[in-house]
């Protein structure tokens, strides 16, 4: 993944939100492609993709694996305790590389990636009947963006407001290859995945059924 194919904008950014922008088409097929390609190793392991248990005893419908630091509900470790207790994957130079340039085409403004050092990333894998409720990303100790890629599916993503679940929301169709950037006075509004749209995915990136997000975050973690 050398990120090649990046830039290959379908439409320019669109601002849902004071630091809340959507770039869809920001990735071309190929990228993709490779996308899937390691997503696919990652989910074999070190530690494999699983769907999260909730510490109340639920069991979220998404399965997740993640780079860097492993999440668990609330909380980042290096090792994946509720699951295998291995060490998880490192988060790779490119993607760090792919993150700045994911600010650049968001945020329009070529130094709005200076600095920026995602640390982990959270991949989730959706498939037809998968959603993700309100929420906030609230476990990391930094103020950083989140990257979000999405690849297969599109779905309904719900971007809402720092003070509640509730409205004011508005929903956006996420598709494959779209970017999602939430900074700012955005980087803790709620948010969320309603619905999938199954079989609106491209079958050329890899993926024949089902989606792929890929959230990249700075943990603000020691080291
Ligand atoms: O799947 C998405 O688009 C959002 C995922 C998300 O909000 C999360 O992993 O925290
Ligand atoms: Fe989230």
């Amino acid at each position: 993944m050398d990120g090649s194919a990046v830039g290959s904008t379908a439409g320019g950014p669109v601002v849902v939100a004071p630091g809340a922008v959507h770039v869809p088409g920001w990735l071309g097929v190929g990228a993709q492609r490779r996308l899937v390609e390691v997503c696919r190793r990652w989910a074999v392991g070190p530690v494999p993709i699983r769907h999260t248990r909730l510490p109340r005893g639920g069991v979220m419908s998404v399965r997740t694996v993640c780079l860097g630091w492993h999440w668990q509900p609330y909380r980042y470790t290096r090792t994946a305790d509720d699951v295998n207790g291995a060490r998880v994957a490192p988060f790779p130079e490119w993607l760090v590389r792919l993150g700045r340039r994911a600010l650049v085409a968001a945020y329009r403004d070529p130094a709005a990636g200076d600095g920026y050092r995602p640390d982990t990333a959270l991949i989730n894998f959706y498939d037809d009947r998968a959603r993700m409720g309100m929420h906030q990303d609230k476990d990391e100790r930094s103020g950083a963006p989140v990257v979000s890629l999405s690849v297969g599916d599109s779905c309904v993503f719900r971007f809402g407001n720092t003070e509640s679940r509730g409205r004011p929301y508005t929903d956006v169709e996420l598709a494959s290859g779209d970017l999602f950037v939430f900074g700012g006075p955005a980087r803790f509004a709620y948010h969320g995945v309603p619905r999938v749209l199954p079989g609106s995915g491209n079958p050329a990136t890899g993926l024949a059924r089902g989606r792929l997000n890929i959230t990249l975050r700075v943990t603000g973690l020691p080291g």
